[in-house]
C-alpha cells in the first residue's frame, strides 16, 4: 500500500468570539491507498466536519492537508474543484437524488454537466456500476420508485463514476434498515476489495463499523483510538 492523505494539526474553529465552537482541535491523520476505515465517535464530535474538509468542501482553520502529493491547503479554489471531481467521490446519509431522473440519469448527471454533454462511454460506465450494485433490473426507474437502500446503492454508483481514489461516506446507512445496511456495505466492500478505492465511513453503528478493517475514533477534536 501507498500513502493516499495525511492531515496534520487540523483545527477547526466556527464562530468568533463568545460564540466560538472549535470542533478539531489538532487532529492527524493518515489513510494508505486501499483503506476501508469506519470515522466513529459521538454526536457532535466532528466527524462530518472532517468529512467536509478532507472532501475539499471546507478549508480548516489551520493545519496541513497533503493528498497523492498534492498540498490542498495551498490550492485555489479552481484547483480543488478540478481534484476533488477527479479523485474524490461522495455519499451522504441523504442519498440527495434528483427524484425525476432515473437511477442511470442520476449516477452520469455529475459527469454530464461537468463534460457539458453525456457520452455514450459514460452511460456504459454508469450501466456497468449499476449492475455492479445489484441494480440491473432499475437502472431506468425513476428515482422516487426505489427504496431507500437501492437508492443507497444507486448514490454509491454515482460516487464511483469517475473511479475516485478516495470515497467518503458520511453516514451511509444511517437512514436504512439493517438487511439494505448490509447489502451496501457488502457492495463498497466489495469495490474496495476488488478496485482498490479507499473508503472512509462515518457511522454511529458498531456493526457497520465492524465491517471495515480499521476503525478511527474521534473525540474531543483529535483521533483518540
Ligand atoms: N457551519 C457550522 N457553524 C457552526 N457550528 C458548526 C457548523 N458545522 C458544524 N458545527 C458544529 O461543530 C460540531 C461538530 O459537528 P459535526 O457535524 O462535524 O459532528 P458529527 O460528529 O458529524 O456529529 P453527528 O454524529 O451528530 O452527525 C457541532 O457542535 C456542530 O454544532
Amino acid at each position: 500500500m501507498s500513502a493516499l492523505l495525511d492531515v496534520r494539526d487540523l483545527v477547526k474553529t466556527f464562530g468568533t468570539g463568545e460564540a466560538e465552537t472549535r470542533v478539531l482541535r489538532g487532529l492527524s491523520l493518515h489513510l494508505e491507498r486501499g483503506e476501508m476505515a469506519a470515522l466513529l465517535g459521538p454526536s457532535g464530535s466532528g466527524k462530518s466536519t472532517l468529512l467536509r474538509i478532507l472532501g475539499t468542501l471546507m478549508k480548516p482553520t489551520s493545519g496541513q492537508y497533503l493528498m497523492l502529493s498534492q498540498d490542498l491547503i495551498a490550492a485555489d479554489d479552481r484547483a480543488l474543484t478540478e481534484f476533488r471531481n477527479r479523485h474524490i467521490g461522495f455519499v451522504f446519509q441523504f442519498h440527495n437524488l434528483l427524484p425525476d431522473f432515473t437511477a442511470l440519469e442520476n449516477v452520469i448527471f455529475p459527469t454530464a454537466v461537468r463534460e457539458g454533454r453525456e457520452t455514450s462511454q459514460a452511460r456504459a460506465r454508469g450501466r456497468a456500476l449499476l449492475i455492479r450494485m445489484g441494480l440491473a433490473d432499475r437502472i431506468d426507474f425513476p428515482a422516487t420508485k426505489l427504496s431507500g437502500g437501492q437508492k443507497q446503492r444507486v448514490a454509491v454508483a454515482r460516487a464511483l463514476m469517475n473511479s475516485p481514489e478516495l470515497v467518503l461516506a458520511d453516514e451511509p446507512t444511517g437512514n436504512l434498515d439493517r438487511v439494505s445496511a448490509m447489502q451496501v456495505m457488502d457492495l463498497i466492500a466489495q469495490i474496495n476489495r476488488e478496485e482498490g478505492t479507499t473508503f472512509l465511513i462515518s457511522t454511529h453503528d458498531e456493526k457497520i463499523a465492524d465491517l471495515c478493517q480499521r476503525q478511527i475514533v474521534v473525540g474531543d477534536g483529535v483521533v483518540t483510538g
